[in-house]
């Protein structure tokens, strides 16, 4: 048996004035609708949260390195200061050395050099630069005093602006060369275990190479640089037609209470950990785990209402340095109910994962990688993997609105 349907269409001119109003609204909503599925197919948000030195700001440095301007050779020289200023840290470790171990400089002019460096160009202590940040947001908060969303981000990309003011390269120069420095740097392996961190010995092994008038920084150091994030910074990537704003914050504890800023059309959040922190404390409150901290952390953002629907991507950072470390020390030092092999990397690298899945929300996606941040070639494989997870997260997103 055929049914027949009788449509009945409206035209505009046959409605009332109401309805053409609620149909010219409706219009424009589902227009906007489609803007807004179209910008967020096209657009992704990346959010890159996690405890301080885990390794967020060298990340970004790798994502401008394989999908942004790669560090032209004219660009590099920004980051002379921050290595500069990294070299002039590990020099007072050096000469704090010195004086323990009794270590004379060749000469009255060095012993006077070295007091000039102590004086003019001191380590910036976390303290001063938190200090600092505090008497600039307050000084932002003066000239901008909302609260909105947008104003608080703002006037956190302002914050970054704290840059260290460094020696003359003669100056170092003429410390490095001095024979009591010299032989100090000889006896390293005598000094109290990580007074030198990673990252200062890396650029003490490259200081001839640097300390030059004319260096111009090398990727690797650029990728090896320490300098806290104070505020937040965004950068800008695309990548098969895809915009990619990628967010850095700050990760020092007292900073953190401004992530929060950011959660809003998150496509994904990346979280970093750095592994070595199994067997270190947080510097700002040195009672704490610095990977409990991490996990800590990590908990509550993972839990946050405002990510619930989000998906995480954890990164296992500094696994370089955690592999030596383990050696040394176990993992039971952080995890005292950890009964695997003590020193087995594989095992307690397990353990940790385990950890971290077990503090997330249980319906919440997360993918896990094992990184190494400085690693070049292993990094463009690891971005590869992470950017295809990405662009699969960005459809499933876009569909659910
Ligand atoms: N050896 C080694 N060093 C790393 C690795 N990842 C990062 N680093 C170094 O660790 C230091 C801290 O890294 P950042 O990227 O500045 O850390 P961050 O998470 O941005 O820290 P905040 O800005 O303070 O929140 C830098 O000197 C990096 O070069 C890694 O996998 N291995
Ligand atoms: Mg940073």
């Amino acid at each position: 048996m055929a049914v027949t349907i009788r449509k009945k269409t409206f035209t505009l001119s046959a409605m009332n004035k109401g309805g053409r109003a609620a149909l010219a609204r409706s219009k424009s909503i589902d227009h906007q609708i489609d803007e807004d599925r179209e910008r967020m197919q096209k657009e992704v948000q990346l959010l890159i949260l996690g405890s301080a030195g885990a390794g967020k700001s060298t990340f970004i440095k790798q994502l401008r390195l394989h999908y942004g301007d790669r560090f032209p050779e004219q660009t590099r020289s920004q980051f002379t200061q921050y290595v500069l200023y990294n070299v002039t840290c590990a020099l007072h470790i050096i000469m704090d050395q010195m004086e323990l171990m009794g270590i004379k400089y060749d000469n009255q002019q060095n012993q006077q050099k070295a007091a000039e460096l102590r004086e003019k160009h001191p380590r910036i202590s976390l303290d001063t630069i938190l200090r600092r940040y505090k008497e600039e947001e307050d000084r932002c908060q003066k000239i901008c005093p909302s609260m909105s969303r947008a104003d608080v981000r703002h006037r956190l990309t302002l914050l970054d602006v704290y840059v260290p003011h460094v020696a003359d390269v003669t100056l170092l120069q003429q410390l490095w060369t001095d024979c009591g420095v010299q032989c100090c740097y000889a006896r390293r392996l005598k000094f109290p275990r990580k007074t030198l961190t990673p990252t200062y010995e890396y650029f003490l092994e490259n200081v001839d190479r640097i300390l030059t008038t004319d260096y111009v920084p090398a990727i690797q150091d650029i990728l090896h640089i320490r300098w806290p994030t104070l505020g937040m910074q965004e950068h800008v990537f695309t990548m098969d037609h895809l915009l990619f704003k990628v967010i850095d914050v700050a990760g020092q504890k007292s900073l953190r209470k401004k992530w929060i800023h950011f959660f809003e059309g998150v496509t994904a959040v990346l979280f970093f950990v750095a592994l070595s922190g199994y067997d270190e404390a947080v510097e700002e409150e040195p009672s704490m785990n610095m990977m409990q901290d991490s996990l800590q952390a990590f908990h509550e953002v993972s839990h946050n209402h405002f990510l619930e629907k989000t998906d995480f991507i954890l990164f296992l950072n500094k696994k370089d340095i955690f592999v030596n470390h383990i050696q040394v020390t176990g993992l039971t030092k952080c995890f005292p109910h950890y009964k695997g092999p003590p020193h087995s990397a594989e095992d307690s690298l397990r353990f940790i994962k385990d950890q971290f899945i077990q503090h997330k929300p249980g319906h919440k996606q997360m993918y896990t990688h094992l990184t190494c941040a400085v690693d070049v070639p292993h990094m463009r494989d690891v971005l590869t993997s992470v950017m295809d997870k990405i662009v699969d997260i960005n459809v499933k997103r876009s569909q659910l609105h």
